[in-house]
C-alpha cells in the first residue's frame, strides 16, 4: 500500500468535509485554501483536484450506489460518507488502480476515524460495490445526473440533445488560454510554451485562443510567459464575449461585473490599449486582482471602480460607446469545472440572481451613448437568468434594439451552432441571442445577447 496515496486521500477527505459542511461555497475555495498552507506545497495538486471534482460532480450517483447497500446512509457521519464516496468514485473511474487496493486503503483510513467503529461497514460496502462495477459503469456512461429542477428545464429546451450535454459535463474541463496580442500571437506563444514542455494548440477562433493539450493550471502560472503577461487563462466561450462587443481603439467602454479582469484585459487587447475601460465591481478584493492582471499584461487604459452596480451610477450617464454587463449568475454552464453548482442552486437562488441581473442591466443601459452597443452575458443557461431577464429588460427599457449577433460569429462557430436543434428553435423564434452549450466546443456554457441604443 503506497503511503503517499493514503496521505493524499486523507487530504481530499478534509477538503470534502469542509465543502459538504458548507464551510465554503465553492469547491475550488476549499482546495485552494488547503493547498495554500505550506505543509501542502508538495501535494499532487492535479490529482487532488481531479478526485475532489469527480466526487462532487458525481455525488448524486455515488450516493445512490452507496444507499443500495446502506439503507441508513443519511445517518452515517459525514467523514464516513465522504470516504465511501471517494472510494466508490475510484472503483468506478480509476480502473488502473486495482479494486483491492482501493478497498484496503479506504479501510486503513477508516481506522483513524471514529475509533475504527466503521471499518467493517466500509470494507463490506466497498467489496459489494467492487463486485458490481460493470453494472454501475453503465449508469455513469449516461453522464452527470442533474438535479430535477435543472433536468426538467434543460429537457424542455433540448430534448434528446440533453444526452450530449450531460455526457460532456462528465468530462474534465479543458484548459484554454488567451494570448495577450499586445505582446505575442497564439503561434508564438505555443512555441514559447513548448520549450517548457507545455503543449498548447492555437485554435481558429478567436485567433488568440489556445487549448492546452499537455500541462496544467499550476505549471502554467509558474512560467515566465505567464509572469510576463503573455497570456490569460480563460475559457473559450468567455473569449467570444469581447469579440461580440466589438470595442474599437479610442472608445469608452464600461464593464459592469469585471471581477479580476478576464474580459476587461481582452477588451483592452482588442482596443490595442487605446481609449478607456471603466471596470466596475463591488468586490474590492477582485479589483486588486484586476489591477495585478492589468499590470502583468501591460495594459494602461483600465480604470477600476468599486461600486454596487444594482444602484445607478449617475456620473456614468451616456458616457460609453460600449457596455458589457457580465452579471453574477448560478454558473450552470460551468459544471465541468465547478460541480458544486449542482448543489448550491435551486429555483429560489435563481430568482434572487435574476433580480440582481435585471437591476444591473437596466442601470447599465443608462451609461450608453446614443448609437452605443451593450452586451449582456452569463455563464448559465437557465430560463430565469437568460430569456426572462431579456424579456423584463426589453419591456422596461425603451430605445434599444436587439443586435443580430450571428452575423458577427465566425463561420466555424456558426456552423456548429447551426447543427444543433436548439439553435434552429432560437432562429425560428427570432430570439437573436446566442446560447453556447458545453458540448459544442468542450467549453463552459454561455448566454450572450446584445442591443444597440437608438
Ligand atoms: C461573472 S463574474 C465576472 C467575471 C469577469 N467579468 C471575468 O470575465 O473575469 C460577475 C462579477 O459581478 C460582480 N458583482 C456581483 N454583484 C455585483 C454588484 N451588485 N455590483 C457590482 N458587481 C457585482 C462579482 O463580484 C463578480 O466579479
Amino acid at each position: 500500500m503506497k503511503q503517499e496515496f493514503i496521505v493524499l486521500k486523507r487530504d481530499i477527505l478534509k477538503i470534502l468535509d469542509a465543502f459538504y459542511q458548507g464551510k465554503v461555497q465553492r469547491l475550488d475555495q476549499a482546495y485552494n485554501l488547503y493547498l495554500k498552507s505550506s505543509r501542502n506545497r508538495g501535494t499532487d495538486k492535479e490529482n487532488l483536484i481531479r478526485l475532489c471534482r469527480g466526487v462532487v460532480k458525481h455525488s448524486l450517483q455515488l450516493d445512490s450506489i452507496c444507499r443500495t447497500f446502506l439503507p441508513k446512509w443519511e445517518k452515517l457521519p459525514l467523514s464516513i460518507q465522504n470516504l465511501l464516496r471517494l472510494a466508490t468514485f475510484q472503483l468506478l473511474f480509476n480502473v488502473s488502480t486495482p479494486k483491492g487496493v482501493v478497498v484496503n486503503e479506504a479501510v486503513e483510513i477508516s481506522k483513524g476515524l471514529y475509533a475504527g467503529n466503521f471499518s467493517a461497514l466500509v470494507n463490506a460496502t466497498l467489496r459489494n460495490i467492487a463486485g458490481q462495477v460493470d453494472q454501475y459503469l453503465k449508469i455513469l456512461e449516461g453522464g452527470v445526473e442533474l438535479p430535477p429542477w435543472l433536468h426538467e428545464q434543460w429537457m424542455n429546451k433540448l430534448g434528446k440533445e440533453l444526452e450530449n450535454v450531460v455526457k460532456s459535463l462528465a468530462l474534465p474541463p479543458v484548459l484554454f488560454l488567451r494570448a495577450n496580442t499586445l505582446k505575442v500571437g497564439a503561434d508564438q506563444l505555443a512555441h514559447l510554451l513548448s520549450k517548457r514542455d507545455i503543449e498548447a494548440e492555437p485554435l481558429l477562433f478567436p485567433p488568440e485562443a489556445l487549448a492546452v493539450k499537455k500541462g496544467d493550471y499550476h505549471e502554467l502560472c509558474k512560467t515566465q510567459e505567464y509572469r510576463n503577461g503573455m497570456f490569460y487563462i480563460q475559457d473559450l466561450s468567455s473569449q467570444l464575449v469581447a469579440h461580440l462587443l466589438q470595442p474599437q481603439p479610442g472608445e469608452v467602454v464600461i464593464e459592469v461585473g469585471c471581477g479580476s479582469g478576464g474580459k476587461t484585459t481582452h477588451l483592452a487587447q482588442l482596443m490595442q490599449n487605446q481609449g478607456e475601460i471603466i471596470a466596475i465591481d463591488k468586490q474590492k478584493e477582485l479589483l486588486k486582482q484586476l489591477f495585478k492582471n492589468v499590470q502583468r499584461m501591460g495594459i494602461e487604459i483600465v480604470k477600476p471602480l468599486s461600486r454596487d452596480a444594482t444602484s445607478p451610477i449617475p456620473e456614468l450617464k451616456e458616457t460609453a460607446d460600449r457596455v458589457l454587463v457580465d452579471a453574477p449568475c448560478s454558473g450552470c454552464g460551468t459544471i465541468r469545472k465547478n460541480p458544486e453548482v449542482l448543489f448550491r442552486n435551486n429555483q429560489q437562488t435563481l430568482r434572487r440572481l435574476a433580480e440582481v441581473q435585471k437591476q444591473m442591466l437596466c442601470n447599465a443601459a443608462n451609461y450608453l451613448k446614443k448609437g452605443g452597443t451593450m452586451v449582456y452575458c452569463v455563464c448559465t443557461l437557465t430560463d430565469e437568468e437568460t430569456w426572462e431577464v431579456v424579456e423584463f429588460f426589453e419591456k422596461n427599457v425603451p430605445n434599444l434594439e436587439k443586435v443580430n449577433l450571428e452575423i458577427y460569429l465566425p463561420e466555424g462557430i456558426r456552423k456548429r451552432l447551426r447543427n444543433s436543434e436548439r439553435w434552429k428553435v432560437l432562429v425560428e423564434n427570432k430570439q437573436k441571442g446566442i446560447e453556447i452549450w458545453p458540448h459544442y466546443f468542450s467549453s463552459d456554457g454561455l448566454f450572450i445577447v446584445a442591443w444597440r441604443k437608438r
